[in-house]
């Protein structure tokens, strides 16, 4: 079986003028960790978008466990076992931290309804297991909109993993989660996938967070993908650190994204 889980080829999308995807070309590996970092607008969700079905790239192909995927929805990609958290998490606000984790169960068994009543023991069951993985046991009957931002995360990312995906997507995971909280969060989260068999590619701008979690790290530039490779190597380039983190060097002024990075496809 392929190592890739993920094959991305040859990805297009532009809004009018804007080339979000200008050939994306990814292999996601199975088991691990990959991080997408680059600045605003470079086509970082619209990546994530294209994967899971909520864009439909102008060319290129997308294939996960080697059959394409293109112009599937996004809840047939979903069963296909591909999961997907968001920027801004999308929880029953009205809802307990339980009865969100056990409507993700439910859709899986193919039951879409935020009613309440309608929630089976079983479900109850196995959303309050997943909850204990996430070390959210004690949440469980807190009110969705009563969470701060990094319960709110994580509880986003627990429905995700209730779908029992073998890909996650994650968007930003720890954006708007207050620093002394980011590495804990990050850290249950790492510890859930890794357990639970879960590849993972998430965009992110911390890059102590990537430094820390990726095994890989894929760096966006206007549609492209400028760098990949360990972080180790790929955070230490003068382009990337002075065009996606801030940091300015000597080295830096002669190298450029995404030219000066663009042989690094590991
Ligand atoms: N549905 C859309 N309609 C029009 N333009 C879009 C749409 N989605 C994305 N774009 C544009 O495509 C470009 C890439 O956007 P995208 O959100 O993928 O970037 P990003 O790297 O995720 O940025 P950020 O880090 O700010 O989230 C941007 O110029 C954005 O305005």
């Amino acid at each position: 079986m392929s190592e890739a889980l993920l094959q991305a080829r040859g990805l297009h999308l532009a809004f009018g003028g804007v080339k979000a995807a200008d050939g994306i070309d990814l292999d996601v590996l199975r088991g691990e960790f990959l991080a997408i970092i680059g600045p605003n607008g470079a086509g970082k969700t619209t990546f994530l978008n294209m994967a899971t079905g909520y864009l439909r790239p102008q060319a290129g192909t997308i294939a996960y466990e080697g059959e394409s995927i293109l112009g599937l929805a996004p809840r047939a990609i979903v069963r296909r076992g591909i999961g997907r958290s968001f920027q801004l998490p999308q929880l029953f606000t009205e809802h307990t931290v339980l009865e969100n984790v056990a409507l993700a169960v439910a859709a899986r068994e193919g039951v879409w309804s935020p009613l309440r009543p309608l929630l089976r023991p079983a479900w109850r069951e196995e959303a309050t297991e997943v909850l204990a993985r996430f070390g959210l046991a004690t949440l469980a009957g807190a009110r969705a909109d009563a969470l701060n931002e990094g319960a709110r995360k994580l509880t986003d990312i627990a429905m995700a993993v209730a779908l029992k995906p073998r890909l996650l997507l994650m968007d930003e995971p720890t954006s708007g989660v207050a620093a002394a909280e980011k590495m804990a969060i990050v850290e249950t989260l790492a510890r859930v996938l890794r357990e639970t068999g879960v590849t993972a590619v998430f965009v992110e701008h911390d890059m102590d967070v990537v430094e820390r979690f990726a095994d890989r790290v894929a760096v966006w530039s206007q549609g492209r993908i400028a760098a990949l490779g360990p972080p180790g190597t790929v955070l230490a380039d003068p382009a990337v650190q002075r065009e996606v983190i801030g940091i300015e060097g000597p080295g830096a002024a002669a190298a450029g994204l995404p030219g000066g990075i663009a042989a690094g496809h590991a």
